[in-house]
């Protein structure tokens, strides 16, 4: 199983995912780390990126997932797929399972304008709710709750119980 964690800039994508990954024992990757230097370079001086600054970026992130589709792995991504045509590159045949990480600007403005080290300027908020068109196949998380609330609601929904629990018999 793929999964991708979508939601808008702050929204916990990294956060969530990588603790995700750790319960349900599987690889984690961030679409950050897939955008080309301009594209960094634009969103660090908050300049927003358009479809085709994103094209590029998605085509590598679709390679990547089929990939793991290929090895047979379950997979966490943590990617904004903020668009319903960007969903359906990343997922042309349905072959995702994307969960959506839902917040509004006075819960998501905060936590950016704590978040040190990250490329990402925080006044690119505000485009980042204008492009988002919201999706309505997805699991939808709310995110006013902690990490651990978070990811406990996203196994429930997918229905998988963890490893440990699988051990522990529950
Ligand atoms: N549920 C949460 N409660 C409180 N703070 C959070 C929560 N999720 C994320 N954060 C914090 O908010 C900031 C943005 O989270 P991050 O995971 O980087 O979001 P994204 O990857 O979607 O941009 C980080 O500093 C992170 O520590
Ligand atoms: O399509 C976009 O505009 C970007 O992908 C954007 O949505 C993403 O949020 C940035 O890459 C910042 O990264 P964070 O989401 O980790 O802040």
């Amino acid at each position: 199983m793929i999964v991708v964690l979508m939601g808008v800039s702050g929204s916990g994508k990294t956060t969530v995912g990588m603790l995700l990954a750790a319960r349900l024992g599987c690889g984690f990757s961030d679409a950050d780390s897939f955008h080309p230097p301009e594209n960094v370079e634009k969103m660090h001086a908050g300049i927003a990126l358009n479809d085709d600054d994103r094209r590029p970026w998605l085509a590598a992130l679709r390679a990547a997932i089929e990939g793991w589709e290929q090895q047979g792995v379950d997979h966490v991504l943590a990617c904004s797929a903020l668009k319903q045509a960007y969903r359906e590159v990343l997922s042309p045949a349905g072959d995702v399972t994307f969960v959506y990480l839902r917040g509004s600007a006075d819960v998501i403005a905060p936590r950016l304008a704590a978040r040190t080290g990250h490329y990402m300027n925080p006044a690119l908020l505000d485009s980042q709710f204008a492009t988002l068109e919201e999706p309505r196949d997805a699991i939808v998380v709310d995110i006013d709750r902690t990490p651990d609330e978070i990811v406990d609601a996203i196994v429930a929904a997918l229905g998988r119980p963890s490893p440990q629990a699988s051990q522990a018999g529950t």
